[in-house]
């Protein structure tokens, strides 16, 4: 039987309430992501965030640069995070909207602004595209993971990569190897979908921008024509924690994306994280 690396959990703001059916599965201070999204508020996330703290894990909320409106507006959100859920952790991301909706037009921006030092954060996690972005060059998202893994650590700040969702073990692992030998060690999160319904993950990915190659569906059986197959995406998981332990990389784990929610993810969590 092998071992798998430990999980670290995403949320949403209107679905972290389905976590208390499934917390006791998962380690103390499992780190929740709270994804931030456009169709959901800020006290929703904030619900959130309470709602993983009272359940024993670690509310890691992401802030969308391009979705803050104003500095108000990145205070009004993190001020009760701080208060109430005592947050250690924030994900800071780019942002999906074309222009920005306020003064951060990247993560770069947010971190350069000195707006996170009012928190006294302890982690600060960061995004990785071990499959590309579909409007940022590779070498640019490189650049940029660099920049922000050197200016963090002179901030005396704990850095983690968490990646978008991905699923070609070749890229994923590929990607690593660009990131540890840029003398870069810190804790990767690989973002791998649940065994989730093919026609949610298709959903999903293409919300993302991350595409599906035809060698992946073959391999997961995604047959996205039938609207209720599961993707059999333990064959992912196992394969990248071989490949992982066979490079002898280390400080990877998973970022589980249950994209069919909690709940109905429940039975095959149960099964999939029992040792
Ligand atoms: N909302 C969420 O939960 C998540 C969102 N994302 C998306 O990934 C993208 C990049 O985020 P980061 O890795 O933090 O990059 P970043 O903010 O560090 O930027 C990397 C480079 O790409 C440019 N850039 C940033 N956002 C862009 C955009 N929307 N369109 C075109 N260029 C952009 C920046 O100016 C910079 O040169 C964003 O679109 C973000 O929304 C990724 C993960 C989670
Ligand atoms: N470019 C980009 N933009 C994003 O907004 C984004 C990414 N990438 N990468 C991954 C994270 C995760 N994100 C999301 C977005 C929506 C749900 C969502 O709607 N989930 C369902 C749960 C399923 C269910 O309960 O059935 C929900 O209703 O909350 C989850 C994660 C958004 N994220």
């Amino acid at each position: 039987m092998f071992s798998l690396p430990p999980f670290s959990l995403e949320t949403t703001g209107k679905s972290a309430h389905e976590l208390a059916s499934v917390a006791d599965l998962f380690a103390a201070h499992t780190p929740v992501n709270i994804a931030f999204l456009g169709n959901e508020s800020h006290a929703q996330r904030i619900q959130a965030a309470a709602t993983i703290k009272s359940l024993g894990l670690e509310p890691t909320p992401i802030i969308s640069s391009r979705r803050l409106q104003s500095k108000e507006d990145f205070y009004h959100y993190v001020d009760p995070l701080v208060k109430q859920s005592h947050i250690k952790r924030l994900m800071v991301v780019g942002g999906d909207p074309k222009q920005p909706q306020g003064p951060y037009n990247d993560s770069i921006g947010l971190l350069k602004s000195d707006l996170l030092k009012s928190c006294e954060l302890e982690t600060v996690v960061i995004a990785g595209y071990p499959e590309g972005h579909p409007h940022i060059r590779s070498q640019q998202l490189i650049e940029s993971l660099k920049w922000k893994v050197a200016f963090l650590k002179q901030q005396n700040v704990k850095v983690e990569i968490t990646t978008q969702l991905a699923f070609c073990t070749e890229s994923i692992v590929k990607w690593i190897e660009t990131i540890r030998s840029s003398g870069i060690h810190e804790p990767i999160r690989i973002g791998v979908p649940s065994s989730t319904r093919v026609k949610t993950l298709s959903y999903f990915a293409q919300q993302f921008g991350v595409e599906i190659s035809a060698a992946s569906l073959e391999k997961y059986a995604m047959d996205t024509t039938d609207e209720t197959l599961e993707a059999k995406t333990d064959a992912l998981y196992q394969e990248l924690t071989q490949t992982i332990k066979r490079h002898g990389y280390e400080n990877i784990y998973f970022h589980l994306y249950t994209l069919d929610g909690m709940v109905k993810s429940k039975a095959w969590l149960e099964n999939f994280l029992r040792p």
